[in-house]
């Protein structure tokens, strides 16, 4: 069996091995016979420890002005400023995903109506990081702060609760898309598992405790066949692994509910979309390619039945983001100790009208004036399920929750905004 130092210090067996031996121990000898020799090994010690430990200050360095990103005196300030609220009783709210999709159309309403907001994101690249940095500047003329970092970043995390005494947290920062968790499984456990776990450790441990407000999924249904999906359905088999993380998200916060008395809300949107929406989605890169002439790929279930969502528009979404928010009621925590019992809930926000893929298609190209060029394929076994369809009498009986725009409309708005954001002039289409 060979030796470690074999196994490390792969070698020819034998002669050429025992030679190096030898070789080294007739230099070692010859460089140490007189101390002038000694002396110079010394200075060259002294001088290599030298440059080592200047090294390691310039490394220190860096990871200093890596962290001072989100640091300063005058940053702080603009974080309280950006925290402000500017009517009676109003909010301090973290939006964690805020130069996202719903994160920003969130803030931006949070904000008008005068609470207080400050973002978070990490800007990653899933999909193009310049719309999100357009998301930011247009958070950024309505005086919202966006901090760029990650929520596993438990320093950040804990600043922005010693600089804030947040109300609420909109945690809508997450690893998105039902498809890509097979390409990427890892970032879905590194946003949607312990990003989220690290947010609620900071929020339990916060005085005062923020109620929380979160972004579950429609996908937490899964395989469940029973229509339309309502919160007392089964969500025990999911069938992506982005699925399992929100399902798994409902459990962790439930334990944080009943340990610390953190105040949770979870809900579950189905298939949002709208202006700024998410280039991943169906929706977004249909438009984009049969703008482009490219084809479209449109998957069909078993026995040849065309896929349905439960598409929500986006304002719909704000507005139950906002109901959940104002009924979130309060943790009962302090310091990482539960006085007694919190709320603790689970909200579909859908559109209650499920659309055939094929009929979504249909309207995009009513609204664009061209004719998709379509390819159908067998559902891949990739995480998709065939239909959705929510049941929101809980949140209507909660909030009020009623959803208005018919995805005729909706995706109108989001032609009209995504002709514009990418410079098309309506001749070049129309
Ligand atoms: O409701 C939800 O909870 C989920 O909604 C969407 O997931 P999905 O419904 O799969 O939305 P899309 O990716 O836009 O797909 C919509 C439909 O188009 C179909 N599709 C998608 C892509 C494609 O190239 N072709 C195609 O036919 C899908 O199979 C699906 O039936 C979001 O991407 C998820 O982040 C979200 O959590």
């Amino acid at each position: 069996m060979p030796s470690l130092e074999d196994e490390l210090f792969p070698s020819t067996p034998g002669k050429f091995k025992i030679d190096r031996g030898h070789n080294i121990n007739r230099q070692f000898h010859r460089c140490f016979a007189s101390t002038s020799t000694m002396f110079i090994w010394a200075l060259f010690l002294i001088a290599l420890t030298a440059s080592y430990l200047s090294f390691q200050s310039f490394v220190d360095s860096g990871n200093r002005y890596f962290t001072a990103s989100w640091g300063g005196i005058q940053w702080e300030k603009q974080i309280r400023n950006s925290a402000k609220t500017n009517r009676p009783g109003g909010m301090s709210v973290l939006v964690t995903g805020a130069a996202g999709f719903i994160g920003s159309h969130v803030s931006l309403a949070l904000k008008k109506r005068g609470d207080g907001v400050v973002g978070l994101d990490n800007f990653n690249n899933y999909y193009d990081p310049s719309l999100k940095k357009a998301r930011q500047s247009l958070l950024h003329s309505q005086a919202i702060l966006v901090v760029e970092g990650d929520l596993n970043d438990v320093k950040l995390m804990a600043k922005l609760f010693d600089l804030v005494a947040f109300t609420h947290v909109m945690h809508l920062a997450a690893q998105a898309g039902v498809r890509y968790a097979m390409e990427n499984p890892s970032s879905y456990v590194h946003s949607n598992i312990a990003g989220l776990v690290t947010l609620l450790e900071t929020c339990k441990s916060a005085n005062p405790q923020p109620a929380i407000v979160w972004a579950s999924s429609s996908s937490v249904y899964g395989l469940n066949d029973k229509v339309p999906f309502s919160e007392l359905d089964r969500t025990d088999q999911p069938a992506s692994l982005y699925a399992a993380t929100k399902k798994a998200g409902e459990e962790i916060t439930h334990t944080y509910n009943h340990i610390y008395g953190l105040a949770i809300t979870g809900l579950r949107f189905f298939t949002v979309y709208g202006p700024w929406g998410r280039p991943d989605m169906a929706y977004f890169s249909f438009t984009r390619n049969i703008l482009q002439g490219k084809t479209i790929t449109i998957y069909r279930g078993k026995n040849k039945a065309d896929l349905a969502r439960d598409f929500t528009y986006i304002d719909d979404i704000v507005k139950g983001c906002l109901g959940s928010l104002d009924t979130s009621g309060r943790s009962t925590g302090s310091g990482g100790k539960k006085r007694g019992p919190a709320p603790y809930r689970n909200f579909n926000l859908g559109n209650t009208t499920p659309v055939k893929v094929p009929t979504l298609v249909n309207i995009l190209e009513k609204h664009l004036r061209v004719k998709a060029k379509r390819k159908i394929v067998e559902m891949p076994g990739n995480g998709d399920v065939p239909y959705t369809h929510a049941n929101i009498s809980l949140a209507r009986r909660e909030f009020g929750y009623k959803p208005t725009t018919d995805l005729q409309t909706g995706l109108k708005k989001f032609v009209r905004w995504y002709l514009s954001y990418y410079g098309y002039n309506r001749k070049d289409v129309w």
